[in-house]
Formats: structure tokens, sequence, C-alpha cells
């Protein structure tokens, strides 16, 4: 089925973007925040990614090149992008539920925002940031990428970060999860995604 902008904007479910370097913590936020969202009515979508299922700490649905693939000739993704030397989808049923009228949170991409913008034109752009340091320092602690695809995150990272768009609405997660997941809220209801309180 094809959709255009009009098709997505046509619920009043809001995208919630949430962007941010590999290792800033989006999957630990969305982890901590998700009874709560879940219960406010937040649908989170679930990623399709070309890494293992066995790789740490993901809530992602691991399939191969070829799976991928056949996924996306499929038409099987509202968003998918390639980086860090994998593909991600982000599954069609995104466009279901805002169309029913759900806000849905997606892990997203910043080198993808112009073109999510563009089909979602509604959508609230949200970064995750941490203090220079701390990146490195939570990758390595993580233990999921070699040294090396480490220092390609963080040069990936210092490329975007030149690009950062003024749009964002920024998230702090240099101290504890729990003040980042306050922050998010609090931006939520600030946003009128979830009502005020
Ligand atoms: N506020 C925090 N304090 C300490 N460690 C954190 C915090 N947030 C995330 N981490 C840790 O940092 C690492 C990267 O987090 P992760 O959620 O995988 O980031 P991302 O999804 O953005 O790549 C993980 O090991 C995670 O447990
Ligand atoms: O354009 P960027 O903003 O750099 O984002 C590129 C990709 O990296 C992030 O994934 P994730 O944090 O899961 O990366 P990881 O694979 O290193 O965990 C993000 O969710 C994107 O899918």
């Amino acid at each position: 089925m094809q959709h255009d902008a009009s098709d997505r904007q046509s619920g009043t479910g809001r995208l919630i973007y949430l962007v941010g370097p590999s290792g800033s913590g989006k999957d630990s936020l969305i982890d901590a925040s998700r009874e709560r969202l879940s219960a406010a009515g937040v649908e989170i979508a679930r990623r399709v990614i070309t890494r293992s299922a066995e790789a740490k700490g993901e809530a992602a649905h691991g399939v191969t090149a070829e799976q991928f693939e056949a996924m996306r000739a499929q038409g099987a993704f509202a968003m998918h992008w390639r980086a860090n030397g994998l593909d991600y989808g982000i599954p069609l049923q995104v466009d279901q539920w805002l169309s029913a009228g759900r806000s849905v949170l997606v892990n997203g991409s910043r080198a993808y925002l112009v073109e999510a913008r563009r089909r979602y034109p509604n959508l609230l752009a949200v970064l995750v940031e941490v203090r220079h340091g701390v990146l490195r320092e939570r990758l390595l602690a993580r233990g999921r990428e070699s040294a090396e695809e480490i220092e390609q995150r963080l040069a990936r990272n210092a490329r975007l970060q030149a690009l950062a768009d003024p749009s964002l609405h920024v998230l702090d997660n240099s101290t504890t999860l729990e003040t980042a997941v306050a922050a998010l809220f609090t931006l939520l209801h600030d946003e009128g995604v979830l009502p005020q309180v």
C-alpha cells in the first residue's frame, strides 16, 4: 500500500522521533520509559536491524541482510536507513497507529531526520545527548562493538553534531536514567503529546 504525506498526517497521533549518537542511551531511555509510555497510550516501534539477535541490550528484531532486503522490497517499512554498517527499518505498522490517532515513539537516525520530517511534517524531534567524554565511556562499557567500530561511531557523531538541527528538543542523559525519563515526560506533556497533569 502506498502512503503519501497527507495519509501519514491524517490521524491525530504524533510521531516522536528520538535521535542521538550511538551510546547516548536511546534504547535505555526507551526501555526505562516503556511501561509509563504504554500506560499513557504511546506505542513504541520495534526496529528491524541487520544485527545478530544475540547482540546484547537490543529489543530490536534482528534479520539477515537478505531478509531485510526482502522486507524492504515488500514495502514492510515506513522508514529505513543505513548507518554504522547496518540496515535499520521502522515497520509500516507505525503509519497504522498514527492513522488511528495513536502517538508512536521511534528510535530514529539524525542523518535521516530531513527525510523523516518530509514524510511526517508534524513529528516531534528529540535529541538524547551526553556530555563530552561520556559517550566513549558508555560505548566501551556497553561492550557490544569492537574498538574500531566504537571509533567509527564517535567519528560519525563528530560529523553529525556539526549539522545540529535547531528544532531538536534536547534531553541530557549524562546523569541518571531517571533524570532523562523525567525530562522526556515533561517534554511530552509540554508539547501536548500527553495531557497536562
Ligand atoms: N543514564 C545512564 N547512566 C549510565 N549508563 C547509561 C545511562 N544511559 C545508558 N547507559 C548505558 O550506556 C550504554 C549505551 O546505552 P544504549 O541505550 O545502548 O545507547 P543507544 O541506544 O543510544 O546506542 C549502555 O551500556 C547503557 O546501559
Ligand atoms: O544517523 P545517526 O543519528 O547516527 O543514527 C544512525 C543509527 O544509529 C542509531 O542506532 P543505535 O544507537 O542503535 O546504534 P548502534 O547500532 O550503535 O546501537 C540510530 O538509531 C540510527 O539507527
